[in-house]
């Protein structure tokens, strides 16, 4: 099991100053959305400059045009890349075919997927590298989670690592890790902690436990 770290409300200097503190305790950076709204594939290239040992995913959520996104963040230095899970079989198909060129991986997010199930078994035929179940910022904000989603995943997803993100906290976290994804993924816990490098140390250390 995983432990990537979600960037999404900084800017470059700010992610590159605050991965000084946690950068040992996580596996995978995130570069966010709203990072790469705010500061394009740039951030992406300088996080990895600064941390060329650290896994980076760049967490673009294609819905189109996935083979060209996928080359311009692989170029950029990204080691994986999301895709919406909700996009076209043709767009899926494309961002893979691209990865496997690049030697870099996809993450399909199933936000807003209705059919989990479904769904995650048509991808993980498909070859994607991970399946992440995922309750974004406006549904977390009316008090939803994916736990449930997650264990419907992991009884249909056979190749595909499976993993799941949105609102995970230190406290939340023990519920997580005992459906055993492979990748857990925390934005806020960590970077809205009032120790981050405590926080994210203890993660580490239960999610090591398993
Ligand atoms: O993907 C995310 C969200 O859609 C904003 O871009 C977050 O990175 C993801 O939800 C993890 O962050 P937290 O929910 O703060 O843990």
């Amino acid at each position: 099991m995983e432990l990537q770290l979600a960037l999404d409300l900084v800017n470059i200097p700010q992610a590159i100053e605050l991965l000084k503190e946690v950068e040992p305790y996580i596996d995978i950076v995130e570069i966010g959305t709203p990072v790469v709204i705010n500061e394009g594939l740039r951030a992406v290239k300088e996080v990895k400059q600064a941390y060329p040992n650290l896994k980076v995913l760049a967490d673009l959520k294609i819905m189109d045009a996935a083979g060209y996104e996928v080359m311009k963040a692989s170029e950029a230095g990204a080691d994986i890349i999301t895709i919406l899970g909700v996009a076209e079989d043709e767009s899926i198909k494309g961002a893979v075919a691209e990865a496997k060129k690049q030697n870099k991986k996809i993450l399909v997010d199933m936000i807003s997927v209705k059919d989990i199930e479904g769904r995650a078994k048509e991808l993980d035929a498909m070859g994607v590298d991970y399946i992440c179940v995922h309750t974004g910022y406006d549904l977390q904000a009316v008090g939803q989670n994916s736990f449930e989603d997650l264990k419907k995943i992991k009884r249909v997803v056979k190749n595909a690592k499976t993993a799941v993100a949105g609102g995970i906290k230190l406290s939340t976290l023990p519920e997580v890790i005992q459906a055993k994804p492979d990748l857990v993924i925390v934005g806020g816990g960590i970077t809205g902690a009032e120790d981050m490098k405590a926080t994210a140390a203890e993660m580490q250390k239960l999610i090591k436990q398993g």
